[in-house]
């Protein structure tokens, strides 16, 4: 045998010579759950570790992620079924408790880059991220809405928007609106190929928004396709998106890749709550090592080509880098 792959794993320190892929903190982005009140911090049930913060107590974990060298924060609001409406009114409305917690967030941590979500089912009372007519996703018609509640956001400060709602045209949409409204600065992290997955459901149980009646399937992807995703990534390429997302990560590597072949665009990849879920419950019960599995997950997700992780773990990841 002249060939030996073996001798370049024979020691740690070869091992970490020839390593391809290393995981930093600087590679995540931190999603937290914001809710009204002062001095709340709700445990997230089937997330375990994860919280809905008051503003007051997100304040205080922001500020300690942000010394383990976190930097990046995607933030979504918990309403209650009383704010909300058919058409998310509560989402565009001014000086609601999300669009000040963004904009003190912004204040205090002027370092600190503040992504939001645009979508319309935290504030739907229909728990669709469109706005629903006969049992229809009206596509067209949500954009109006997904355009106010991103200038709401812009105006609070936002970084970074994150429209997650799968309407066709609203990179381009939003775009444009933004541009006119003199926030050429804000950037777009658009959810690209965002699939109709079974792996939302513990963010859903957070945000209490899961749909009335039916399933995201008229604006979700196929978990069955690959091709659409070069579609999507090709409009929202050709729409201004800064960044493209594939969602979830760990069952779509395959797009991950696909994506980052074809576009010169930062991937990101959305470790959903799913996947945290699932790795925090068989850890708690004994069946794997938690710490090794989010470890050996996270680095799939870079190694298929995500620059960009959004994952409930960076904390975590964070704290045992120290
Ligand atoms: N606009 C909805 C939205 N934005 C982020 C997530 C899921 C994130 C996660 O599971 O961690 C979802 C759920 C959904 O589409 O139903
Ligand atoms: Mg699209």
């Amino acid at each position: 045998m002249l060939r030996r792959p073996r001798r370049n794993r024979k020691s740690p320190a070869i091992r970490a010579l020839i390593e391809e892929t290393r995981l930093s903190v600087k590679d995540f982005i931190l999603p937290l759950f914001l809710i009204d009140g002062i001095n709340q911090k709700v445990p997230v049930k089937s997330m375990p570790g994860i919280y809905r913060y008051s503003l007051d107590q997100m304040l205080i974990e922001i500020e300690s992620c942000l010394k383990l060298g976190i930097t990046t924060f995607d933030i979504f609001p918990a309403y209650t079924e009383d704010k909300k409406d058919r058409w998310a009114t509560e989402s565009h409305r001014e000086d609601t408790f999300y669009l000040k917690a963004l904009f003190t967030i912004k204040q205090t941590f002027p370092e600190a880059c503040v992504m939001t979500d645009v979508a319309m089912d935290p504030y739907s009372i229909d728990g669709h991220d469109g706005l629903v007519e006969n049992g229809k996703i009206l596509n067209d018609e949500t954009l109006e809405i997904l355009g106010k509640m991103t200038l709401a956001q812009a105006r609070a400060g936002a970084d970074i928007i994150g429209p997650s709602d799968m309407m066709d045209g609203r990179v381009g949409y939003l775009r444009r609106l933004l541009d006119k409204n003199g926030f050429q600065d804000v950037s777009i992290m658009s959810y690209t190929a965002k699939y109709a997955s079974a792996f939302y459901n513990p963010f859903r149980d957070a945000l209490d928004s899961a749909p009335k009646a039916g399933d995201k399937k008229t604006y979700q992807m196929d978990p069955s396709n690959s091709q659409e995703a070069l579609i999507e990534g090709q409009l929202d390429f050709d729409e201004g998106a800064d960044f493209l997302m594939v969602k979830p990560a760990l069952a779509y590597l395959d797009i991950i890749k696909l994506l980052h072949d074809q576009f010169p665009l930062p991937i990101a990849a959305y470790n959903v709550s799913g996947e945290y879920a699932m790795i925090k419950a068989s850890a708690t019960n004994g069946w794997l090592d938690g710490e090794r599995a989010m470890t050996e997950s996270l680095l799939s997700i870079k190694r298929a080509g995500a620059k960009v992780i959004l994952t409930y773990f960076a904390k975590e990841f964070a704290l045992l880098q120290q």
